[in-house]
């Protein structure tokens, strides 16, 4: 349908094929008792508009509509669907700005059934049959809001600052670091191992900063496809044809506008996109795919990576600019080994938040326990102590959590460093004997690839006192 079919009365005169062409008369009577009406073509694109709908929505007679995206006038709208797919949504409800809309939306077919547009009916509430539905569901909305807004409050005592967890002079300073970073401008680089809390600290920051109100968007770089990049950032402009991605949709970049964009693993970056990524953090603007229009928009970028990013600048992998770019305000969140003062404290945080069996009143870490944890070298960091106790609550009879619970938890092969004899906190011989034992029968069995016979060979013991001290110490599981 082209913009001849396009006319000022109040029917469409395109649009009106059969089977409307034979039931026109229920169309006016649709399009009359309606508070307005809209067609489209099959791409989605408006051919008519009529003059009721024009002052529901806002929109001055003389501004061109025809022609135009139908979501860029009602962004909420899904009558390119049904154009696409020929199925009719006889009753909906619509949101445009503040209000909602009963909506009836319907295919138009020419004399040979095939698809040429869609029209769609608003009714808003003057149907009093639907007033009911209409103001149940204000209703529902009103009591999601409320629900969400509490959920927010919560969420932000949970991801501020004071929400990251630890004692240690490195946690305190850091702290400190991140407070005086969320007032100031420039992104930040956020430099750490796995699981250290670089997404908890970027949250921090966020809710610390003049930002705090606006949006925290979250996207973590190597989970992303490097074929949907592009439209996950700068988003896809309606009618925009891009293969298999072609919902129209905002980018990240513009969900997260006015507030902090937080990019995890930025290293995993493709140079393909490192370049547009450049342009949208000097200038401030950004492109959605199929479209001409230039946003402005006003983003925090707080990127974080666990690998050696310099190594990726020399190795030619990530750009120079782009790095220097990101790293304005580099900021390193030190590995949790080096800071064991903070298990304590973190492992009473964690457990209070895991299950409890019925009737316990809460899990109690024994000192013996505390040790071991201290003694790991925790190459996944918080993440992997949240999975550690959560395994050891599993394992536990009861609220008790000993030093067995713990070392059953604790994956085998990795390293528990063996206690120093002098050491203040050190345990009673026959557990440090003990842990000494697991700690060298799992890293034989990790150098083995869990082949029992190499590992005995590599302790010096036989293949049957191999089997029993791993029954003895619980690692036979
Ligand atoms: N200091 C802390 N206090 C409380 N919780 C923490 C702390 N550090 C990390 N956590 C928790 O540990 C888990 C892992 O943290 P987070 O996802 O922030 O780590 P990350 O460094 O971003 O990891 P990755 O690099 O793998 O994405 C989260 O559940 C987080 O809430």
């Amino acid at each position: 349908m082209g913009r001849s079919d396009v006319t000022s009365t109040e029917t469409p005169a395109g649009p009106v094929t059969s089977p409307f062409q034979s039931a026109a008369s229920a169309f006016s009577l649709f399009a009359k008792m309606s508070e307005g009406t809209v067609a489209i073509d099959r791409s989605g694109r408006i051919t008519w508009l009529n003059g009721k709908y024009r002052r529901l929505l806002g929109i001055a007679d003389d501004t061109v509509v025809e022609q135009r995206p139908i979501e860029q006038i009602i962004p909420e709208s899904r009558l390119r669907e049904v154009a696409e797919s020929g199925r009719p949504v006889l009753l909906d409800i619509m949101r445009f700005g503040d209000q909602h809309f009963v909506v009836c939306r319907l295919p138009l077919r020419d004399a040979n059934d095939q698809i040429t547009g869609a029209v769609g009916f608003v009714f808003f509430d003057r149907l009093d049959y639907l007033k009911p539905i209409l103001s149940k569901f204000n209703r529902l909305e009103r009591e999601l809001e409320a629900r969400r807004a509490e959920l927010a409050k919560a969420r932000r005592a949970r991801y501020s600052l004071s929400g990251f967890i630890g004692v240690s002079k490195a946690v305190r300073d850091l702290k400190t670091r991140a407070r005086r970073i969320a007032q100031r401008e420039g992104a930040v680089l956020l430099l750490g191992e796995t699981g250290v809390g670089k997404e908890l600290l970027a949250q921090g920051i966020h809710e610390a900063s003049p930002l705090a109100a606006k949006p925290f968007v979250a996207v973590n770089v190597a989970a992303v496809p490097e074929t949907l990049m592009e439209s996950e950032f700068f988003g896809v402009a309606p009618g925009a044809f891009t293969g298999a991605d072609r919902r129209p949709r905002p980018g990240k970049f513009e969900i997260a506008n006015g507030g902090t964009l937080f990019l995890d693993e930025i290293g995993d970056m493709p140079l393909s996109i490192q370049a547009k990524f450049l342009r949208v953090l000097q200038e401030g603007e950004i492109e959605a795919l199929g479209s001409n229009d230039i946003k402005h928009i006003d983003v925090r970028v707080i990127a974080a990576t666990s690998g050696d990013l310099e190594k990726k600048v020399r190795e030619g992998t990530f750009r120079a600019d782009l790095f220097y770019r990101l790293a304005v305000l580099p900021v390193s969140v030190p590995p949790l080994r080096e800071r064991p003062e903070d298990i304590e404290h973190l492992a009473e945080r964690i457990l209070d938040e895991l299950p409890r069996g019925e009737g316990l009143a809460a899990w109690i870490l024994t000192d013996a326990a505390l040790q071991l944890l201290r003694r790991y070298d925790w190459p996944g960091n918080v993440r992997e102590l949240q999975n550690v106790l959560e395994r050891a609550t599993i394992e536990a009879e009861s609220e008790l959590l000993d030093a067995r619970e713990i070392g059953l938890a604790v994956p085998s092969g990795r390293n528990v460093a063996t206690p120093a004899m002098n050491d203040q906190d050190s345990l009673n011989l026959a557990e440090t004997l003990k842990m000494a034992e697991r700690a060298a029968l799992a890293d034989a069995i990790d150098r083995s690839n869990g082949d029992k016979t190499e590992a005995a060979r590599l302790l010096g013991i036989s293949r049957s006192s191999l089997y029993s001290k791993l029954k003895t110490t619980g690692m036979d599981g």
